[in-house]
């Protein structure tokens, strides 16, 4: 499918599906075009400041408000709160496999995209508006074949595929979604996710969810002293064009709010947004695009300079949450241990590799993840360490290996009851020992010792 999208990150769009549906001139007409509804859905307060306003005005065949009662419904493995004794401290390092992908599914069978979610961990809470989750999922069925959509009043969601291509199906437009790139849905945006690939030799999808709770939305990195280019180009971030079908029948939209499932009925299709304008849109963006910016001299530069999108928090330049990729690039620091060295972050660290290989850890594999806490000790495992203290670092060397990614947040992440159990299939029990046979600095028999002409003090 060849969609259309819109270029630009921040801009302020209109985008039609059917010529003149689109009011001039003003927001809220007496009569819109066509007899559609105005609809304004804000995604910051009304009296945000112009620089991070955002809203969107849609113009459609209903309003949202036509539906019934909302009704609870449950999920199996979704959290929202990890305050209290609802999320499991977690002080090891920790790695998990792949979730299995589905099988192919028969008929109406299988699992979709939102019962297919499981949480891995966050911190804070959705009421709180404080906080962020860490979701993985595995689906083999559509939601649109099931007239499903779902529509997250917690928080935004930042969608990585690993496997599959999706189609991501919203109210303001379709956008296909191939694992390499990520897909952004904001706050209170009704969508459904499919496979890009239905019938036949469809596959089933695999991939990471960030939700973010907080009010702030994601963006791109400051660039600081990078400049004015580089980085994540705004021009990068692609957004839907209007599209809508005027469906009858019964169609259902799950709501999340304060972390409670509810299902609301509707008696026509929610994709039915003629045309809309607005700051308020869901976007990709293709992680090739990506310009990173590297040591030309030496030492290993810290993985802020891989910052796709952010989300800031209240103090200078600690981010609520960094959204940090590790793509093929040219390494050609000299004299230089160039994988990530030995740390221990002030931050969390969640990692996720979307296809190959990452240069800090042999016994990482694509789909698996892993997650570092606060003040954990991690760094290279022992063949990726051997491999670089030989490595010839005179000439550079493309790592063209694969793309990981990094979810680093300053909050400390709480693991979810499934992350936490060493009993699942997913659940890496030996990954601490990937250090263990890290060889023991010695030092000459011979050394001079430095002396300060000091008696160690003595207690009396
Ligand atoms: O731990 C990791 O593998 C992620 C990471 C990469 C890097 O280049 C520097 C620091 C860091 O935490
Ligand atoms: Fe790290």
């Amino acid at each position: 499918m060849r969609l259309r999208y819109l270029s630009g990150f921040g801009g302020h769009f209109e985008s039609e599906a059917v010529p003149g549906a689109l009011p001039r001139g003003q927001n809220s007409p007496q009569l819109v075009p066509f007899a559609l509804y105005a609809e304004q859905l804000s995604g910051t307060a009304f009296t945000a400041p112009r620089s991070i306003n955002r809203r969107v005005w849609m113009y459609r065949l209903d309003p949202s408000v036509k539906h019934s009662r909302h009704l609870p419904r449950a999920h199996a493995a979704l959290q929202s709160d990890f305050t209290g004794t609802a999320g499991i401290v977690a002080a090891d390092q920790l790695r998990w496999r792949p979730l299995p992908l589905l099988p192919g599914a028969v008929g109406g069978e299988g699992v979709d995209w939102l019962d297919g979610l499981v949480t891995m961990c966050g911190a804070g809470s959705a009421e709180s508006k404080e906080g962020l989750a860490i979701h993985l999922y595995a689906f083999n069925a559509g939601m649109r074949a099931r007239r499903r959509a779902f529509s997250n009043a917690d928080g935004d969601l930042l969608i990585v595929p690993q496997h599959g291509a999706l189609l991501v199906t919203t109210e303001l437009g379709r956008l296909e979604v191939e694992p390499g790139e990520v897909v952004v849905v904001q706050r209170n945006i009704t969508f459904a996710v499919d496979a890009a690939v239905c019938g036949e030799g469809a596959s089933s999808c695999r991939g990471y969810v960030l939700e973010t709770f907080y009010a702030a939305h994601l963006a791109p990195a400051e660039r600081g002293p990078v400049g004015a280019n580089g980085l994540a180009e705004e021009r990068d971030f692609l957004h839907p064009t209007a599209w809508y079908e005027d469906i009858t029948g019964a169609h259902v939209v799950t709501v999340k709010t304060g972390g409670r499932l509810f299902e609301r009925a509707r008696s026509h299709s929610p994709f039915d947004v003629v045309a809309w304008h607005g700051n308020y849109a869901p976007f990709k963006y293709d992680l090739a695009r990506f310009r990173a910016v590297n040591s030309v001299t030496v030492d290993h530069t810290d993985p802020s300079v891989f910052t796709v999108l952010t989300l800031p928090s209240a103090e200078p330049g600690s981010a609520a949450v960094d959204f940090a990729i590790f793509p093929p690039r040219w390494m050609c620091a000299e004299r230089t241990f160039r994988p990530p060295y030995f740390h221990r972050n002030c931050m969390a660290e969640f990692m996720g590799l979307i296809h190959g290989g990452y240069d800090a850890k042999v016994g990482f594999v694509a789909g698996g993840s892993s997650l570092h806490n606060i003040g954990t000790p991690h760094g290279p495992d022992e063949a990726s360490y051997r491999a670089a203290i030989e490595a010839d670092t005179s000439t550079p060397a493309k790592f063209a290996g694969g793309t990981a990614f990094m979810f680093e947040t300053r909050a400390p992440l709480r693991l979810s009851g499934f992350a936490a159990d060493e009993g699942t299939a997913i659940f890496d029990t030996e990954y601490r020992n990937c250090w263990d046979g890290l060889p023991r600095a010695v030092l000459p028999a011979n050394l001079e010792h430095m002396e300060d002409g000091a008696e160690p003090p003595r207690c009396a």
